[in-house]
Formats: C-alpha cells, structure tokens, sequence
C-alpha cells in the first residue's frame, strides 16, 4: 500500500460531522417514520431503503444521503463498536472514516454509501456491521485464562512472588504496586519484564500506561479511576488492555472502549484491595454474562476477588472466561500444586 496519513479531524472537520450528524438524524426520522431514542442499525436500513423508494423528484438528493446517512452510520460504529473519527489522506486524496485502534481496522461509511447508491443495494447496513463484528473478533488477543495479580508481603518482594508464580506455571502476571514512586515502578518493572520473558510468561502493569510502553509490557489494566482505556491505547498501542468492572453499567462502558478483557469484581470480600464494591457472588455474574450475551457483548471476562479453588467450577458455569488471582497464589504453601489444580479446572 502508498503512503497515507491519519489524523484527528480538525476544527472545520469537527463542525462538518455535527451538521452532517444533525443531518443524518432528520433523514432518518422521516424516511423510517420513527423517532431516533437508539439508533439502531435495521432504522438505518429502513431510511436508506424507503429514501431510495421515494419518488425520484421527492427524494432527497443523493450527496445528501451519502453525507446524513454515511456520518450516521459512522457515528454507530463508534458509539456501538468503539471506533474513532479520523481524516485519513492517500494520494487518491482526503475521505472522512472511522478506525478501531486495537486492531488497526478503518472504515469507510460515507464512501460505503456512495457505493450502493451506485450499485442499488439500498439494504446493506446490517451486514457491513456483522462483517466488521466478524473480523473485530477474528483478530481478538490470547487471553489465558489464569492472571496472577502480584502481591508483596514480609520476606517475599512483587519480584519474588512474580517469579516463584512464573516457576509454579502461571503464564500471565500482573505487577499491581500502590503507593510507590514512578521511578519505582518502573525499574522493578523493567525487572519484572526480564523474569516474565525467561519464562515466557505475559505481563501486565497494573495503572500506569507509561510504565507499561516504557518496558515494552504485553498488557495494561485500568480500573475505573485509572486513564480511560482509549486514552491509555494512544499511548500503548496494540497491546492487551484490560478494565475493571464491578456492575452492568460499567461493562456497558468498557464495551466502548476497546478493552481485551474485563476484569469483573469482586466475586467475593477480599482484603487484597482497599475500597472495595459490593461483593458480585455467583448471582451476579450470572446476571451480567446473561446481560452480556443478551447484548451480543463478546469480551472475555476474567472474575477476581477473593477467589478459591473450589470456587472455580460454578464461575466457570456463569460463562465466565477466567480468574484473576492474588492471595491465593502469593500464600500457597505450594503454589505449583494451587496453580496446577487452577489451570487444570479452567483447563488452560
Ligand atoms: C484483572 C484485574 N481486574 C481488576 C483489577 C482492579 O483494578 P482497579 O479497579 O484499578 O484497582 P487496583 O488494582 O488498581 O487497586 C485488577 N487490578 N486486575
Ligand atoms: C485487585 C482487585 N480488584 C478487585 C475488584 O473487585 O476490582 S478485587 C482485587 C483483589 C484480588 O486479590 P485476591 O485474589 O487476593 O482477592
Ligand atoms: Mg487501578
């Protein structure tokens, strides 16, 4: 491919898209017949279909079809799939588009438009949603099933029990430190880094996106008073962004914002983390998954808090992908025989 740019759009961009969305709003208001309370993606279907049907002098013209309806649809994929507006140049010249940052993916509704107006296909929308859902899955991350959240104690360092967690087999680990210095953080991350990479274990900085591309981490994980994951994305690039979850509303959130997994607490009352939300149990992460799979939201969720064993199979039964977990590792007297028995019932 030639060269191209990407860019944020500008000012006189900015105040093009409001007017175009405003636009979009009336064209579908009328040509569906119905108000817009969620725009919905068959509503975007109906008002291209029925403008299209209209006769042609009473039909809105065509540049005003692809304009209203290409920005509404572009503004779907943002508020639904977690893309960002864009001006993207190549030597053919300036289009307006939409891009997913995790995976690279840009599209282009206006000129997606303009095509059917060419090619007749006036009920297209639907599928060029489905066909993004598809490949927005096909290149989704490995996302192992057992995370050890690093913890110190006295006579065991977060390098310690990071590395003692790598030997007993976990292939995922968290260095989560509070109350330290940046530059704190980020030398025992640099370790941290070193002894994850000789046993080929990922690791994720808890918190702090400079850390995490500063030592070239495989994750980040942000809680809810933590840098906004798409914010954090700008920063980080491409790698595993996780974010914390404790009710329905907050997934919903992380939905939009491009998170690798969710981190969904606490099972249960754990003294690992201070401030901690209203336990969730069995009940509620069945209600959310159920939530979940009912909005077609496909992000794994990993539980966390205060986890055991032997509660591992009725987590599993909720739909849930995996666990996060901390004083059970750190505190095994024999944490290969606790990881071992983890990783056989998540199966990982
Ligand atoms: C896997 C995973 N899930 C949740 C958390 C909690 O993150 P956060 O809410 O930001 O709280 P702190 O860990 O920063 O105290 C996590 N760290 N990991
Ligand atoms: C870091 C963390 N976040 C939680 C949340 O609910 O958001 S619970 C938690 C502590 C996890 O440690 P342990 O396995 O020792 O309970
Ligand atoms: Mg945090």
């Amino acid at each position: 491919m030639g060269q191209y740019e990407e860019k944020t759009l500008n000012k006189k961009e900015l105040a093009w898209k409001k007017d175009a969305l405003e636009l979009g709003e009336g064209l579908i208001e009328k040509y569906s017949g119905k108000e817009i309370a969620t725009l919905t993606i068959s509503l975007l279907d109906d008002a291209f279909e029925n403008a299209m049907q209209t006769t042609w002098w009473k039909r809105p013209r065509k540049f005003m079809i692809a304009t209203g309806l290409g920005y509404a649809l572009g503004q779907y994929l943002v508020d639904q799939l977690g893309f960002e507006w864009i001006a993207y140049k190549d030597y053919q010249g300036k289009d307006i588009a939409v891009k997913h940052q995790a995976s690279g993916i840009i599209s282009f509704p206006i000129s997606a438009i303009r095509k059917r107006l060419k090619t007749k296909e006036y009920r297209f929308m639907e599928d060029y949603v489905q066909v993004l859902k598809k490949e927005l899955t096909m290149i989704k991350k490995e996302i192992p099933r057992l995370h050890y959240v690093s913890q110190s104690k006295v006579g065991l360092t977060h390098l310690e029990a990071i590395k003692e967690a790598c030997q007993a087999g976990c292939k995922w680990v968290q260095l989560r430190m509070k109350e330290v210095t940046f530059q704190e953080y980020l030398d025992t991350a640099m370790a941290a880094k070193t002894i994850c990479q000789n046993y080929q274990v990922k690791l994720t900085i808890n918190d702090n996106a400079a850390v995490a591309k500063a030592v070239q981490a495989d994750g980040l994980h942000l809680g809810k008073e933590d840098m906004s994951p798409l914010e954090a994305r700008k920063i980080v690039g491409d790698i595993i962004i996780g974010g914390t979850a404790n009710t329905w509303e907050d997934v919903q959130r992380l939905s939009k914002e491009q998170v690798d997994y969710i981190g969904l607490g606490p099972f249960r009352y754990t003294t690992t983390k201070k401030k901690i939300s209203p336990v969730l149990g069995i009940d509620g992460y069945t209600r959310i998954i159920d939530q979940m799979k009912a909005q077609e939201i496909d992000i794994p969720v990993l539980a966390i808090g205060g986890i055991n064993p032997s509660d591992i199979k009725a987590i599993l039964s909720t739909g849930v992908w995996g666990i996060a977990a901390s004083g059970l590792i750190t505190n095994a007297k024999d944490k290969q025989k606790t990881c071992t028995e983890i990783m056989q019932q998540l199966k990982d």
